[in-house]
């Protein structure tokens, strides 16, 4: 039996604002118990509207961490940077105050940055108290692709690593991507996606039948240790 809990909304904003209000709610009360929250959040084009609500939130953001689950190996003057589009919707007003810690380095290749990446992040105050994942319509969630070759190395439940970078047909540029048991110590997990196409993906990764049953999100929610709240809107 799987362990998701699903919020749907009929409005994408009001999503926004609910996912935002109990993001925020998970910091404030990581600040409270162990002075200091960490934050991992996803790129791609849906979480927009939720940056632009969190960074709102009224909490201690000069105590909070925020990284990326995966990024896309890109300098940040690429439009398609997650760093960039984090800082320029999630980093501002409250959230200014936030520490940023990003992936990408200045390295041409992710196997060239690993070493500083991974100097970086001894920063990071880990297990995360919040990760934040989307999904995309070939089942893949962070840089878990179907078909990445470095899929298998990532998801071990025995791997060692924090991060790996991973290469796919269907994910453009190389990739970084925090490794599924990094991610599933998380004290708190929620999936947002957005569309009827991702619902229906959704539903065959939880079902598990026919290509579902391969959808690297299938992971995600099969070894979830808390429960992997979904947050859905058309
Ligand atoms: O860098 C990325 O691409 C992401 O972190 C990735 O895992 C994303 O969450 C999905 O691809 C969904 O992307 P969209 O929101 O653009 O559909």
């Amino acid at each position: 039996m799987l362990n998701i809990a699903t919020h749907s909304f009929t409005d994408c904003h009001a999503l926004a604002a609910a996912l935002a209000e109990r993001v925020a709610a998970r910091l404030r009360e990581a600040i409270a118990v162990r002075g200091q929250a960490l934050l991992a959040v996803s790129g791609g084009s849906t979480p927009k509207h939720f940056f632009e609500r969190l960074s709102h939130a009224s909490l201690d953001w000069s105590r909070v961490q925020v990284t990326l689950v995966d990024e896309r190996w890109v300098p940040e003057s690429s439009d398609r940077s997650n760093a960039r589009l984090v800082k320029s919707l999630l980093l501002q007003h409250a959230a200014a105050a936030a520490t940023f810690v990003p992936l990408h380095q200045h390295a041409v290749t992710p196997e060239d940055g690993l070493a500083a990446l991974n100097a970086a992040l001894d920063a990071l105050a880990l297990p995360f108290d919040v990760v934040v994942l989307g999904m995309g319509e070939d089942g893949h969630t962070a840089s878990f692709f179907p078909g990445g070759d470095r899929l298998a190395d990532a998801l071990d439940p025995a791997g060692r690593e924090r991060v790996l970078p991973m290469r796919a047909a269907g994910a453009g540029e190389p990739r970084i991507t925090f490794t599924l048991p990094v991610l599933l110590d998380a004290r708190a997990l929620f999936l947002h996606v957005e569309g009827e196409a991702k619902r229906r993906v959704l539903a065959d990764a939880q079902l598990g039948l026919g290509a579902g049953r391969d959808y690297p999100v299938r992971a995600v929610l099969e070894r979830a240790r808390v429960p992997v709240s979904v947050y859905w809107c058309p």
